[in-house]
């Protein structure tokens, strides 16, 4: 019996976007979602309670990071890193793939893993199917995701096509490793680029496999939107309606809308605290640069339409000035709203999807967000 199991709702008459339910072993949670990314065991400066109330269910942590530090075998000996963190609803693990890509700069891929160097202290790493899959089982996540390679954009078709062969063997190996099916879910990785027929073939050896979800990678990786979403056009169709989709790396608001449009499910990105660290907000009314002179007379709140914890209390004025002066709790009012906006807004789609109108709240949100004309 699979951990993991996706409840089909409904799908929205006008768009294709579906409303259901994940069902994880620490909780279920409608879908579409966005799940806040704590890449070393935090989601930087929130605490668990805070991102409670603001209704996250899935957040995100990294099998490569956490094997540097502190060390899988640590969180293990914590229990796993739902008592490591003290969080208890869903955790998704990232399976290292593309950290090993986008941090270190050495790197060889070979058939049996990549070796590559700690970004950290220069050492000499080595990561597989199996090592990935032994740091997730020691993590004790909820989700795993299987070992991949997430090709750089763009690549040759011979490259991406090379790529996604081994991807899919790395994904037998996975499967094969996992040490506890009945505890943890494993999500395969459809790559492929924005080669139709490489996705296709690639979403064909993942379903071959039967995994209990399947994410979309290789995309939001420097690619124009338009790419995107013509990829997932026709990538998520490949993909059984009985399962859950997950497009890794999204994202942007008109991102994660357009996702749920082309049948999208979940959605991660580190954009929220990241950009929130340097004082820039999403907003109703598009995004907003605190630090900027006109807000420092400014006695309204970051987004008038919002009803955080950081709008119902805080002014742009305040907000700026700690952020000037370098103080921790003007991060963190920024990194509460931003995580708040994102959750919201997909609360936002999955009322407009019951009510068959997720093509109408897309132009009224890009209208007022300032996103250019569909
Ligand atoms: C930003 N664009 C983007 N991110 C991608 C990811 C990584 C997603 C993870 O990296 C972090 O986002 C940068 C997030 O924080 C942690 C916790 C590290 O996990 C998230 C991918 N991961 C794998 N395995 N395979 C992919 O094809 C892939 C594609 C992506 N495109």
């Amino acid at each position: 019996m699979t951990p993991i199991r996706y409840e089909l709702i409904k799908t929205c008459k006008q768009t294709g976007a579906r409303l259901g339910i994940l069902h994880t072993p620490h909780g279920s949670f409608e879908t579409p979602m966005f799940m806040p990314v704590g890449t070393l065991a935090t989601v930087k400066t929130l605490s668990p309670e805070e991102l409670k109330e603001m209704g996250a269910g899935v957040i995100l942590s990294n099998t490569y990071h956490l094997w540097l530090r502190p060390g899988h075998d640590i969180v293990k000996e914590a229990g796993g890193l739902h008592s490591f963190m003290n969080w208890d609803r869903g955790i998704l693990t990232d399976s290292g793939g593309f950290q090993v890509f986008s941090l270190s700069e050495f790197r060889r891929i070979e058939e049996e893993g990549v070796y590559f160097r700690n970004h950290l202290n220069g050492d000499q790493l080595f990561l597989s199917p199996e090592k990935a899959m032994e740091i997730q089982n020691a993590l004790g996540s909820d989700i795993m995701m299987a070992f991949d390679e997430c090709p750089p954009y763009p690549a040759t078709y011979e490259y991406m096509k090379r790529s996604v062969e081994r991807t899919s063997r790395w994904a037998e190996r996975c499967l094969k490793a996992h040490q506890r099916p009945n505890e943890q879910g494993l999500f395969g990785i459809v790559q492929g680029g924005e080669f139709e027929d490489l996705r296709k073939q690639s979403a064909q050896d993942l379903v071959s496999l039967d995994f209990p979800g399947y994410a979309v990678g290789g995309l939001s990786v420097g690619e124009p939107k338009e790419v995107m979403n013509r990829v997932l056009e026709f990538t998520t169709p490949l993909l059984p309606a009985n399962k859950p989709r997950y497009l890794m790396g999204v994202g942007s608001p008109d991102s994660l809308i357009d996702g749920a449009i082309r049948g999208i499910d979940m959605f991660d990105c580190v954009l929220p605290t990241r950009i929130g660290r340097n004082g820039t907000v999403m907003t109703s009314e598009g995004r907003v640069v605190i630090k900027n002179a006109k807000y420092a007379r400014d006695f309204t709140p970051l987004d008038p339409n919002c009803d955080c914890y950081t709008c119902r209390n805080y002014t742009r004025a305040y907000i700026r000035h700690l952020i000037k002066c370098d103080e921790t709790f003007g991060i963190r009012l920024t990194s509460y709203h931003n995580v708040y906006f994102l959750i919201k807004l997909m609360e936002q789609v999955r009322q407009a999807i019951r009510e068959d109108r997720l093509g109408d709240f897309r132009e009224q949100f890009f209208e007022q967000y300032g996103f250019n004309k569909p």
